[in-house]
């Protein structure tokens, strides 16, 4: 990479408009894009740089609830871009196989609740009413198992505690930290390729400059920082901020800059995906509304109903698996369906960049870090991190202090996620085959370790899981801890001693209610045929 005399004073010029060049135009490069144009409007100057000949992953079709606030943050209603998007709605991730063939369970959107300062998940394991941990003490899991829309047919949404707000241009827009606690819930199934097209026109409209073109080389000046890009049919494109959305190629943060790459591979083997897309007859088969992770024989396969197809992929271990044998995998599970698809084979990067903010380069999406679909965190990683560089946004170069606040905040949500994935293979009960068995012996984080031992006793909470923020709540950690089975846990000492009336009246309350919205809602086929037909 060449060197070139940028003028310092002229990047610390806070009057001059700020230059911002984001490399890279899949999922992480035009959310970027939109998210900073509706944060800053045109006081900086954006310009996207996206090659036609290096494809996107675009398999990033699974999201956290989180997501409404990137849309209410850019003023899309859901009838604005879903439709365009062919997206559905998710409840939950329903997991398969994962303590036994034939079980399954839910994580939902949906707060645990509690009696008596005790967890739900706590007083069911004193008092099971039922062999279903998550229909006992969740009203989401059986809208699931019944295939129900979150909202009405008139477009009412459900009532779980959560008011929608009236908006308009002058509301205050909300950002995912400021709502942790509050608990939206659903989240979206859809196609990324349709959204990053959406956020093409989004942005373009809003004075984002698009350039359609390879970045051959990245220029650094005297101090290391980035000074610009070089293209092969564009010239030299300087800038202030560069933001790395390049994929897995890093080829600015990683490449140029030479920041390493931390693997996760120890504790996370899963390292390739196979990937189908599965014609859909909304109109004759059901969509459920939720993401199902099946367990196979050297990893796992998704399930995202959406309203045009199917989006179903194996992860796996290549140490346990070869390419060929999880394509036949995949296709024998999906059945004559994906006979004429082709299918798509991609090798995962599992990690983080050391840093993802270095200099005046900030990477973002894969090229920042990633780790296995298996809890739709990579859109979320992507959400986080362009809220962080708002929270973040530099003045000029010395601005060191923020650029340490926005790598810690990255490095603990990535060093969360992982922790919580890897509890889904220790915590599995399954181990019929040595893929299985060594998820039991692998070494795992050992600050995790320690937590497992501590929940073995007394149920996750905010005391014990993961203390900085990464996304998932306590209870998410309890559904998977009661759910997959494999590790013994046991309820608190003092409910033996406590009258259990009040938590049994709760689980008794929520049948009543899951039993009333199964019978008044809509299907989710029901509710997107309505949507189409513009009822909605
Ligand atoms: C198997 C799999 C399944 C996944 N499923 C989910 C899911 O369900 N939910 C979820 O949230 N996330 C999921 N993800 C993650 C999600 O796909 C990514 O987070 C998302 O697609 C972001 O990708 P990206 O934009 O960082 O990179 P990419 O999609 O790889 O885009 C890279 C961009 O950089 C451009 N580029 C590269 N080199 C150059 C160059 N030299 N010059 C110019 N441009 C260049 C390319 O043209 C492209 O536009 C999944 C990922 C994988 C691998
Ligand atoms: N930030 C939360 C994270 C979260 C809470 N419950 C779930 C359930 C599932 Cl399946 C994924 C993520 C979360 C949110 O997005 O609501």
């Amino acid at each position: 990479m060449s060197a070139s005399g940028t003028d310092n004073r002229q990047a610390n010029d806070p009057g001059r408009k700020k230059r911002v060049v984001i490399v890279g135009g899949g999922t992480a490069g035009w959310m970027t894009a939109s998210y900073l144009v509706a944060a800053f409007g045109d006081r900086i100057d954006v310009t996207v740089v996206e090659s036609a000949r290096i494809g996107t992953v675009g398999v990033g079709e699974a999201t956290f609830s989180d997501i409404r606030h990137f849309f209410e943050f850019l003023q899309l209603a859901e009838s604005d871009w879903m439709p365009a998007c062919n997206a559905t709605y998710k409840l939950a991730v329903r997991f398969e196989d994962w303590r036994e063939p034939g079980h399954h369970f839910y994580h939902p959107f949906e707060q645990l609740g509690s009696v008596d300062g005790f967890p739900l998940s706590d007083w069911w394991l004193r008092s099971p009413t039922t062999s279903r941990f998550d229909k006992d003490c969740f009203v989401l899991a059986s809208l699931c198992d019944a295939g129900r829309s979150p909202r009405y047919l008139d477009g009412k949404l459900i009532d779980q505690g959560f008011a929608e707000q009236e908006r308009d241009e002058t509301s205050a827009r909300s950002t995912i930290v400021e709502y942790q606690g509050t608990q939206f819930p659903y989240a979206y199934h859809f196609e990324a390729a349709l959204l990053a097209k959406y956020l093409t026109k989004y942005s373009t409209q809003r004075g984002v400059r698009h350039i359609s073109d390879d970045v051959t080389d990245v220029a650094l000046d005297e101090d290391g920082f980035i000074s610009h890009v070089r293209t092969a049919g564009h010239g030299r494109l300087d800038g202030d901020l560069f933001v790395d959305c390049t994929g897995f190629r890093a080829l600015l943060l990683n490449k140029a800059l030479g920041e390493p790459f931390e693997s996760y591979q120890d504790t996370l083997p899963n390292d390739r995906a196979v990937a189908l897309q599965v014609p859909l007859d909304m109109d004759r088969e059901p969509m459920r509304p939720c993401t199902t992770a099946t367990a196979r024989e050297a990893g796992w396969i998704w399930t995202i109903p959406l309203v045009s197809r199917i989006g179903s992929g194996y992860v796996y271990a290549s140490d346990y698996t070869t390419p060929e044998e999880a394509e036949r995998t995949l296709r024998a599970f999906i059945g004559p369906a994906a006979a004429d698809v082709e299918a798509n084979h991609i090798k995962m990067r599992i990690g983080r960049s050391r840093r993802s903010w270095v200099k005046n380069c900030v990477a973002v999406g894969l090229s920042s870090g990633f780790v296995e679909p298996l809890e739709s965190t990579g859109i979320f990683f992507i959400h986080h991190a362009i809220e962080q560089i708002v929270k973040y946004f530099p003045s000029g170069r010395d601005d060191h202090h923020l650029r340490n606040l926005y790598n810690e905040s990255i490095e603990h949500v990535m060093d969360g996620v992982r922790e919580f994935l890897v509890l889904h293979y220790v915590g599995a009960k399954r181990a019929d085959n040595q893929y299985w068995k060594d998820t039991k012996t692998r070494r795992i984080p050992d600050s995790l370790a320690e937590r497992i031992e501590i929940w073995k006793h007394k149920v996750p909470d905010a005391q014990t899981v993961f203390p900085y923020y990464h996304g998932l709540p306590p209870y998410s950690y309890n559904c998977i801890l009661l759910g997959a089975g494999g590790i013994e846990v046991r309820h608190s000492p003092a409910l033996d001693l406590a009258d259990d009336r009040a938590a049994l009246a709760e689980f008794e309350r929520i049948r009543l209610k899951a039993e009333k919205l199964v019978q008044e809602l809509p299907t989710q086929n029901q509710y997107f045929a309505n949507m189409r037909a513009g009822a909605v």
